[in-house]
C-alpha cells in the first residue's frame, strides 16, 4: 500500500535485518516465507443489521523461518480478525494468504487439514482456550490421536518440562490451574504440534503482572529453540519491544508504519504511531532513548 510508511525496511520486506542471526536454525530454510500476507481484506457483517464493516483492510505481510513480527494497534484495529484470517481459523477474506508457500484459497481440503497444524494460536483467555471437562493429560491425548505421526517426537512429561511445568500438572485440570500455568498448558499444547507459526494474540494480558514475563521469556525460548516464527498481536508496546524484531501498526484495519521495532519506536513516521507510544505505558523507556 501506498500509504504504509515502511520505517527502516525498505522495499517493503518484513525481514528484520538482523533476524537471522538472532535466531539459530532448526531448519535449512531459515528466512524463508512461513506466513505470506497479500492485499487482505476482512469484513464482518452484522447479523441484526446487515451492515458490513471492514475490520482488515488491505494488508499485506510477510514472515519468514524463525522471525517475530508484531502487530500493533488499539482495541478494534483489526489485528485479531487480520490473525484469524491469516491461520484460516477465521472468515478468510480477500487477498492471497500463503502457509509455508501453499495458498490458503487454493489448497485442497486434506492439503488443509494438513497445513493447518503449522500454525498454532495462543489466545489471551487460557483457561477459555482449555477444554474445562478435561485433564491436562487427557487433553494432550486427545491432540497426539488427531495427529499421531506430527506428536509422537516428545512424551508428554519432556513436553511439560520445556515450558516449565511440573508433570504432577497432568493430572489437573484447568480450574486447578493458575492462568500462568494454563497458558503454560496452551503453549505446551501449541509446540507438541511443532508448528513453523505461532500466532500469540494477546498472551500476557488476562495474566498476572508477576507471570508476564515468564510467559514472554518462554515464546521467545521457544522461537530461538525450535525456529518457529511467532505473529504477536498486542496492544502492549514493552511486550512487543522485548520479543519481536518487526513490528506492523494497525489502525482501523491499515497498516500505517511497518519495520524493525527498533527503528519504529524509536522514530515513529506516521502519527498514530507517535499517538500510540505517547499514549501507552511504554512511552517512557521511548523517551529515555
Ligand atoms: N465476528 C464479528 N462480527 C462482527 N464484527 C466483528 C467480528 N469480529 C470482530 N468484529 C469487529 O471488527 C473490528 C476489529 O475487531 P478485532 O477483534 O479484529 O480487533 P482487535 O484489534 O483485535 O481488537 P481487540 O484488541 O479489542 O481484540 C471491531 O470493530 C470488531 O467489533
Amino acid at each position: 500500500m501506498s500509504d504504509v510508511v515502511q520505517n527502516g525496511m525498505p522495499g517493503g520486506d518484513a525481514r528484520h535485518p538482523h533476524a537471522l542471526e538472532k535466531t539459530p536454525a532448526r531448519t535449512p530454510d531459515r528466512g524463508a516465507p512461513v506466513l505470506e500476507v497479500d492485499d487482505l481484506v476482512v469484513e464482518h457483517r452484522n447479523r441484526r443489521t446487515g451492515e458490513v464493516f471492514r475490520a482488515v483492510d488491505h494488508v499485506s505481510l510477510r514472515i519468514g523461518a524463525g522471525e517475530s513480527v508484531a502487530v500493533v494497534g488499539e482495541s478494534g484495529s483489526g489485528k485479531t480478525t487480520l490473525a484469524m484470517a491469516a491461520t484460516g481459523l477465521g472468515t478468510r477474506g480477500e487477498g492471497d494468504i500463503r502457509l509455508l508457500g501453499h495458498s490458503l484459497s487454493s489448497v485442497g481440503r486434506k492439503q488443509l487439514r494438513r497445513l493447518r497444524p503449522e500454525a498454532q494460536v495462543v489466545f489471551q483467555d487460557p483457561h477459555g482456550s482449555l477444554d474445562p471437562r478435561q485433564s491436562v493429560r487427557s487433553g494432550l491425548r486427545e491432540l497426539r490421536s488427531l495427529q499421531p505421526e506430527r506428536t509422537s517426537w516428545i512424551e508428554d512429561t519432556a513436553l511439560l518440562e520445556r515450558v516449565r511445568l511440573e508433570p504432577s500438572i497432568l493430572d489437573r485440570y484447568p480450574h486447578q490451574l493458575s492462568g500462568g500455568q494454563a497458558q503454560r498448558v496452551c503453549i505446551a499444547r501449541a509446540l507438541l504440534m511443532r508448528p513453523r507459526l505461532i500466532v500469540a494474540d494477546e498472551p500476557t494480558s488476562g495474566l498476572d503482572v508477576s507471570v508476564q514475563a515468564d510467559v514472554l521469556a518462554l515464546l521467545k525460548e521457544i522461537r530461538a529453540t525450535t525456529g518457529a516464527a511467532l505473529l504477536m498481536i498486542s496492544h502492549d508496546l514493552a511486550v512487543v519491544r522485548s520479543v519481536c524484531d518487526v513490528v506492523h501498526v494497525m489502525y482501523h484495519g491499515r497498516v500505517v508504519e511497518s519495520g524493525p521495532c527498533e527503528t519504529v519506536f524509536a522514530r515513529p513516521q506516521n502519527d498514530y504511531t507517535r499517538e500510540l507510544l505517547a499514549a501507552m505505558p511504554g512511552a517512557r523507556w521511548r523517551s529515555r532513548q
